[in-house]
């Protein structure tokens, strides 16, 4: 892919579906998650405050940065410090742009369209510090409420990963449902993120977004689906391929899944597979040698299970 940017640069016009092809296609199909747990933390001999989690999660920007197709740190985990976590959080993205990592920051953020587009621009908007290249993002009020996400991520060249069928037991409850016309939600969500796509994809006409223009051309509009659902997509009707952007697939490493189930749930649909191993990767550290070579052994077994 000649004329494409370096994979972590952000608020550029060149969508994330292309720099996020562009860092795969060079690391491998790896996302590591950056979940700063206090039982992960102790076992690093760090304390469970701010210091100690500014250390754990810039440890691992140092140690991943630039080797992996996408850092993923877990919002949740720097909030439970209150705003000098957060402070923390936009500490971990400055980081990561600096040496040209990808970070999608999994928020899971859905409200109402209007306050949506609040979150939109926390996250999505040029110069907002919480604004890495990509949201996790939650489609339960209505698809259709993420609209004001779905407009800025495009704008600004950024991504999102629509939950849905996530990688915990309990979600089958809600995606598995099915409307009165029959479509599972599952099914309507993966609809919303194929419908953005096609029209996002129609429009690359030239530069670096037009030579990757084609069959193979991800979108910016992800979806997550948990590399630990089995043959839920065909249950619910879920056509992945169909959905021409990135498939998110936690639940590999600490929840079970690994090559095999990866090439099991996504079939035809795996060159689009980004595999986010969080606890499986953080558990060799602190050394970050280690945790390299963690990393290393992950996105070799993603690979060996996704592309080919
Ligand atoms: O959106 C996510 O990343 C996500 C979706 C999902 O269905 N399941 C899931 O585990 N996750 C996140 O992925 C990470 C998984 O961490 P590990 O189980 O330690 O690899 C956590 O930050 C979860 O919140």
């Amino acid at each position: 892919m000649t004329g494409t940017p370096p994979a972590g640069q952000t608020g550029s016009r060149t969508p994330f579906g292309v720099r996020l092809a562009a860092a795969m296609a060079e690391h491998g199909p790896l996302c590591a998650g950056i979940d700063p747990h206090p039982g992960l933390l102790a076992a690093w001999g760090l304390a469970d405050d701010v210091a100690g989690l500014r250390t754990f999660a810039l440890t691992v920007v140092d140690a991943l940065g630039g080797r992996v197709a996408a850092l993923k740190p877990q919002s949740a985990l720097f909030e439970r410090h209150g705003s000098r976590g957060v402070a923390v959080l936009e500490e971990v993205v400055a980081a990561a742009r600096e040496v040209g990592t990808l970070t999608i920051v999994d928020a899971k953020r859905g409200d109402i369209g209007s306050t949506m587009a609040g979150y939109a621009e926390a996250y999505l908007a040029d110069g907002s510090p919480l604004a890495g290249d990509a949201l996790t993002v939650s489609p339960f009020l209505g698809a259709g409420s993420l609209a004001p996400a779905v407009d800025l991520a495009l704008a600004t060249g950024r991504g999102l990963f629509v939950l849905c069928l996530t990688s915990n037991p309990e979600g089958r409850e809600v995606q598995h449902a099915r409307t009165a016309d029959g479509e599972s939600v599952a099914a309507q969500v993966a609809r919303f993120a194929a419908e953005a796509n096609a029209v996002e994809l129609s429009g690359l006409s030239s530069g670096a977004a037009g030579s990757a223009r084609g069959s193979g051309a991800l979108g910016s509009v992800g979806l997550v689906v948990g590399a630990t659902i089995g043959d839920a997509a065909r249950i619910t009707g879920v056509d992945l391929a169909a959905v021409r952007g990135p498939l998110l697939a936690p639940g590999v490493g600490a929840q079970g899944a690994g090559a095999p189930e990866l090439a099991a749930v996504f079939g035809d649909a795996r060159s689009q597979v980004l595999a986010s191993s969080s606890r499986g990767v953080l558990a060799a550290g602190p050394d970050v040698a280690a945790l390299r070579a963690a990393a290393r052994q992950a996105a070799a077994d993603a690979r060996s299970a996704l592309v080919g």
